[in-house]
């Protein structure tokens, strides 16, 4: 089996760019990473007052199942310390799947503990920015990247900001 994910990494807490280097980095080390976006600095979403957070999108193939990449993202979010406090609150490392294909076939999942696509994605800015740059030509839940973003305020899709910053290791190629 393999599983392909379009997966969003952000965190506003701790040395943000190095917690997102190190989950960049250990995809990297295993092989499965094959597309990083650029790293994008964003305004809080779903109205918990915190920092800015930065963002980023990765595309992976792994080996094993959905919720095998879940379990991925749980151990990158532990190695940076993440503890569940408030939900939406700060945190330095979330991984979240935003969709799943296994086998190229897409994987539609209401499980509360994997709910495939994510049912938030479509309003992230953080996320459909981000990933349009690494899969321009993707859809979500029947549409176009584009027509969700243009479903969006138009500010808060301008706020979110492209950064200089690079997040694959150096050397790295797919
Ligand atoms: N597609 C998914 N990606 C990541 N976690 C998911 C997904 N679907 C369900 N979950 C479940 O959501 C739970 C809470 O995740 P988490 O603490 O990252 O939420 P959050 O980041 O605060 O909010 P949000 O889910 O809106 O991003 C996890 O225990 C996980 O099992
Ligand atoms: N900009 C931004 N806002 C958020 C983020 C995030 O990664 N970026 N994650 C959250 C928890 O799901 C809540 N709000």
């Amino acid at each position: 089996m393999t599983c392909r994910a379009v997966l969003s990494i952000g965190g506003n807490q701790g040395d943000s760019l190095d917690l997102l280097r190190g989950a960049v980095a250990a995809a990297a080390r295993e092989g499965i990473l094959r597309r990083v976006s650029s790293v994008y600095a964003t305004p809080p979403w779903g109205g918990v007052e915190q920092d800015d957070f930065l963002n980023a999108v990765l595309v992976v193939d792994h080996p094993g199942s959905p919720r095998d990449v879940l379990d991925w993202g749980f151990a990158r979010e532990r190695a940076a310390g993440r503890t569940r406090e408030v939900r939406w609150g700060p945190r330095s490392l979330d991984v979240d799947v935003v969709s799943a294909e296994v086998d190229g076939t897409p994987v539609h999942s209401r499980d509360e503990s994997l709910t495939l696509p994510h049912p938030r994605a479509a309003e992230r800015a953080f996320v459909l920015v981000p990933w349009s740059e690494v899969e321009p030509g993707a859809r979500l839940d029947g549409l176009a990247l584009t027509d969700h973003l243009d479903a969006l305020d138009p500010a808060e899709v301008a706020a979110v900001r492209r950064t200089h910053d690079r997040l694959a290791p150096e050397g790295w190629s797919r």
